[in-house]
Formats: structure tokens, C-alpha cells, sequence
């Protein structure tokens, strides 16, 4: 597959993600790309991408190394991050939308843990909203698969990776990061969707939010607003100890999202997702895909090199923030 980078649509900690157009067909993509010895955490997630097919998984496209630069290829989401959706609505989503898009994550996340992968990075920011309109899981870059698992246990892992403000108690105190992590992590961006910021706003520093999370023994407030099912729902995510925790296959059961209609049409308006709807990618509909434009080659060979040093400094850059 040949394609031509456009326009950069979103920068995280370790890459940047640029619209590209697929020579000849002239089909949209979403490339992510580091410099090539930078690449570890990109190619991790160009392994564990790979392997997933799911609606609910963004879909994996291929990759490439380019003038020391590796490029990972994946689908694009033109409706941007959940993250993106929450501002374009006000700063908060009403009820019906956050069943929605949580029954999708949580679809998303019980296709994981089935395959044995923790995702360890569960937020707004790291969940796409696809052309069908669908919640999609992206950025793999910190996932885990767990040494063993069965239905019901949690598992003890050496490395530990995410968002300090999305951490679960377990996680923070460096106990163990399983599945219940990431269900802890659902919790909290069901919060994100209610208030329009994480569950500890005040927390600015990451090692006080490690301390406060790990053993102060709060959890965060739940949204007032909230119905009294979306409150219990809240609760069941956020339980304190990792093993009473519900898991995505419960929590899919629950009252709150077991009835969800997959349909915009729930929402009583029309969504174009064929076409990109935030500020930032309508202004990439309206330019000419720039020259920097070299056309790349993609193969979809599996390339994953582990290297465990950089995933624990990434750890420490963490804690010690
Ligand atoms: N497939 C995609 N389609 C559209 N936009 C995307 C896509 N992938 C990423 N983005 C945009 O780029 C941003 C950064 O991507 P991503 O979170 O994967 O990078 P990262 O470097 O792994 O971030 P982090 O800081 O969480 O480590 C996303 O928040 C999103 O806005």
C-alpha cells in the first residue's frame, strides 16, 4: 500500500498522527510516526494492533520505516477523540450519549481481555470516534498481555504504564495493573463524559496523585446529575478493591448499557461521519493534502522489537512526573 502524508491532526507524548491519502484509491488514513530509535513504544503498539480485529479496536493498516522514521497505519477516525465529542457538546455529554459510547468501550475492552490484553491507558483522549459514528479503542502503546488469566482473577504484571489521574488504587500503589484496572479507568472516563475533566481535576502533579489515589482511600466524586443507574454503574466500576470490581462481560449485563441501540438515530439528529467533524479536521477537509508528501510503502509485516528498559523509564518518567 502506498500513501502521501497530509496534514499533522494530533500530537501525544511520544508521536504524531498525520492524515495521509492511500495512492491511488485516495482513501483516508491516520498515520502515526516517531523517529525510528525512538520507536519502541510505536512498534508495541504496531505488535498488539495488529493482532486485533475488532469494530470496536481501531483498525491496523501497516507499517513503514522511512528516513529513520517509523510510521504505524491505522484507520482514521474522522469524528477525532471522545475527548473532542465531550468539548464539541459543551463540556459534558448527557445520559444517552454516555451509555452509548461507554457500551462501545466496554465492547472494545471484553474483546481485549478475552485476548488476554490489558490496555493500561483507558482515557477520552485515547478513544476515537470512527465513521460509523462508534467509539473505537485506539493507542495500544502502553497495553500488556497478563502472564495467565481465567474469567474471574486479576493478575499481578512487573511493569506498570498510563495516565496517573486514570490510575486505579491497586495501580497506583504498584500492587498489580490487570483487567480491573482498565475498568477502573472506564469509571473514570464515564466522569470525563459527565464533567469534562478527569476524576481528579485538582491534582496537578503526578506523584501526589499517585500518593492521594493509592492511600488516601477516596474514590471520585460521582457526578450529581447522573441517574441513579448510572450512579450504581459508576460504582460498580470504582470499587476500591480490584476484586470486587465488576469485569466489561458484567458490566455489558448492567441495566445501563444492556439496552443501548447501536444507532445515531437514538440521538434524534443526523451525524455525517464520512466527513471529519472537529475544527481542527474540518480544516484539514478544506486544505490540500501538503507536499511534505513523499509517498511511503507499507508492509504489514510484524517488525515488534521489545525493549523492557525504555517501557520502565516511561514508568519512572511517570511517577516521578
Ligand atoms: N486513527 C486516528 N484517527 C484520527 N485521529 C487520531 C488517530 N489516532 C490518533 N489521533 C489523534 O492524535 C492524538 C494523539 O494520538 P495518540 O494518543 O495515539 O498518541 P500518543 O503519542 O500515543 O499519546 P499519549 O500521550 O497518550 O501517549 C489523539 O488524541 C487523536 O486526537
Amino acid at each position: 500500500m502506498e500513501w502521501r502524508r497530509g496534514p499533522v491532526i494530533g500530537r501525544g507524548s511520544t508521536a504524531t498522527v498525520s492524515l495521509a491519502t492511500v495512492v491511488p484509491s485516495g482513501e483516508h488514513i491516520a498515520v502515526k510516526s516517531t523517529e525510528l530509535s525512538k520507536s519502541e513504544f510505536l512498534q508495541r503498539e504496531q505488535n498488539f494492533l495488529s493482532k486485533m480485529n475488532s469494530p470496536y479496536i481501531i483498525k491496523y493498516g501497516g507499517f513503514s520505516v522511512t528516513e529513520e522514521t517509523y510510521n504505524l497505519c491505522m484507520e482514521f477516525a474522522p469524528g477525532g477523540s471522545l475527548f473532542d465529542e465531550i468539548q464539541r457538546h459543551g463540556g459534558r455529554l448527557n445520559e444517552q450519549r454516555i451509555k452509548f459510547y461507554t457500551s462501545q468501550i466496554l465492547k472494545g475492552l471484553n474483546y481485549l481481555h478475552m485476548n488476554g490484553l490489558v490496555h493500561c491507558d483507558i482515557k477520552s483522549k485515547n478513544i476515537l470516534i470512527g465513521k460509523d459514528g462508534f467509539a473505537k479503542i485506539a493507542d495500544l502503546g502502553c497495553a500488556k498481555f497478563v502472564e495467565k488469566f481465567d474469567d474471574n482473577k486479576n493478575f499481578a504484571v512487573s511493569e506498570f504504564c498510563g495516565t496517573p489521574v486514570f490510575m486505579a488504587p491497586e495501580v497506583a500503589r504498584r500492587e498489580e495493573q490487570g483487567f480491573a484496572a482498565d475498568i477502573w479507568a472506564v469509571g473514570c472516563t464515564i466522569i470525563e463524559m459527565a464533567t469534562g475533566t478527569n476524576p481528579w481535576p485538582e491534582l496537578n502533579d503526578p506523584v501526589s496523585a499517585l500518593y492521594r489515589i493509592g492511600f488516601s482511600g477516596e474514590v471520585p466524586e460521582t457526578p450529581r446529575w447522573l441517574s441513579g443507574e448510572a450512579k450504581e454503574f459508576l460504582r460498580k466500576c470504582m470499587r476500591k478493591d480490584p476484586n470486587e470490581r465488576w469485569t466489561a462481560k458484567e458490566l455489558l449485563e448492567h441495566s445501563f448499557v444492556s439496552e443501548v441501540i447501536e444507532s445515531h438515530s437514538c440521538f434524534n439528529e443526523e451525524v455525517d461521519m464520512s466527513s471529519p467533524c472537529t475544527v481542527l479536521h474540518q480544516g484539514i477537509w478544506d486544505s490540500t493534502l501538503s507536499p511534505e508528501n513523499s509517498t511511503h510503502r507499507v508492509s504489514s509485516l510484524n517488525s515488534f522489537r521489545r525493549k523492557d528498559s525504555e517501557i520502565v523509564w516511561k514508568c519512572r518518567k511517570l511517577e516521578l512526573g
